[in-house]
């Protein structure tokens, strides 16, 4: 049985909020040590048997990019055995066309495009220029769209680059909008190497709004590098972001972001929320069990304190 943080709510705060999970994803790609596809199709449907919905599945992705997660279609066609229809409401990630191509093959239905705010990560991360990356997303989105897929766009640096250094608001508004304006449905902005504190979070949201890009439209995406991913989410909830990315055991990390650590444990966020009455549908001890048999495979502990603290 979960200790269980007291339950004070706080007004103005949204009453149920969206994880969006990504430990198989974005959790994996960064890891040293190589998962069978059999222990990643168990991580996905112990996730989902937790309550949590979406789970981000795999990238599409040139496998010499990230030889992590070249087992995409295996994996793919491993979850349809199992889950059948429902494995192809998970989400993937898809940079380009050949990457649609490949989902579309498999029936999937969401997938995700990730652009940057960054003339540099776009370079290190999908080889392109800054406005490149746009014309490569373009015809993959439309092509998407027409197939009845949903798209999500992330937006990576929005906070801060290792190599540019601190990003400017107007600028990351400027990508998000672009995003969107080519069909996403919903827009993540990334704190890719976790630099991002509470005021900055509310800043960009709040130049997102003047701009006519409303909340509901917004998901969070925070690693937690400095240790500031819960005060940024809660920062998010006050502005009334009803989406938070996050990831079991707070695993996680870009390959081609310098210093990108661990993302926001989903444990972590779950504690937070439980001790603001905000509803999530997910249960906290089938997923800190998750990451503590993950831990087991990949031979060291959850970065997560909520899962230590659990153990203990
Ligand atoms: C975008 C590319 C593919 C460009 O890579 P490229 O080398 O420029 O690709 P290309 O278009 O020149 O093609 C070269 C070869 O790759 C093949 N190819 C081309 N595309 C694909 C594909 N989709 N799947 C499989 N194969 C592909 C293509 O067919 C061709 O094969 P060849 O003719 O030489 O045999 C590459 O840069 C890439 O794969 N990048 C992915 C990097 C990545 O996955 N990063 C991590 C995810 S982003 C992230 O973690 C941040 C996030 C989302 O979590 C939010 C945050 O924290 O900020």
């Amino acid at each position: 049985m979960t200790d269980l943080p007291a339950v004070v709510r706080h007004d103005g705060l949204p009453d149920r909020v969206t994880i969006y999970e990504v430990g198989a994803r974005d959790g994996l790609q960064n890891e040293k040590t190589a998962i069978d596809t059999g222990v990643k199709a168990d991580l996905i449907t112990r996730l989902l048997e937790a309550g949590l919905s979406p789970v981000e599945a795999t990238s599409f992705v040139h496998p010499k990019w990230v030889p992590q997660l070249a087992d995409a279609k295996e994996l793919m066609n491993e979850l349809v055995d199992r889950l059948g229809d429902r494995a192809r409401e998970l989400p993937v990630l898809v940079p380009n066309e050949k990457g649609l191509d490949r989902a579309l093959e498999l029936g999937l239905r969401h997938i995700a495009v990730f652009g940057s705010a960054t003339e540099t990560f776009a370079n290190k991360n999908l080889n392109q220029s800054f406005d490149g990356q746009w014309a490569m997303f373009e015809p993959t989105m439309t092509r998407a769209k027409d197939a009845g897929m949903t798209v999500r766009g992330y937006l990576s640096m929005c906070f801060g680059d290792p190599w540019e250094g601190q990003v400017e608001i107007a600028r990351v508004v400027e990508a998000g909008k672009r995003l969107l304006d080519l069909g996403a449905d919903e827009l993540s902005l990334g704190d890719t190497i976790g630099v991002a504190t509470a005021g900055h979070v509310k800043a960009l949201i709040a130049a997102f709004a003047e701009e006519g890009v409303a909340t509901d439209r917004l998901a969070l995406h925070f690693h937690d590098t400095y240790g500031q991913a819960l005060a940024n989410t809660l920062a998010g909830l006050q502005c009334g972001v009803t989406t938070f990315d996050a990831s079991a055991g707070g695993l996680g990390g870009c390959p081609y972001a310098k210093s990108a650590t661990g993302n926001l444990a989903t444990e972590d966020l779950l504690w937070m929320l439980d001790g603001l009455g905000i509803e999530h549908g997910v249960d906290l001890d089938a997923v800190a069990d998750t990451s503590r048999w993950l831990a087991d495979h990949l031979g060291r502990p959850s970065p997560s304190a909520v899962v230590r603290a659990l153990r203990s």
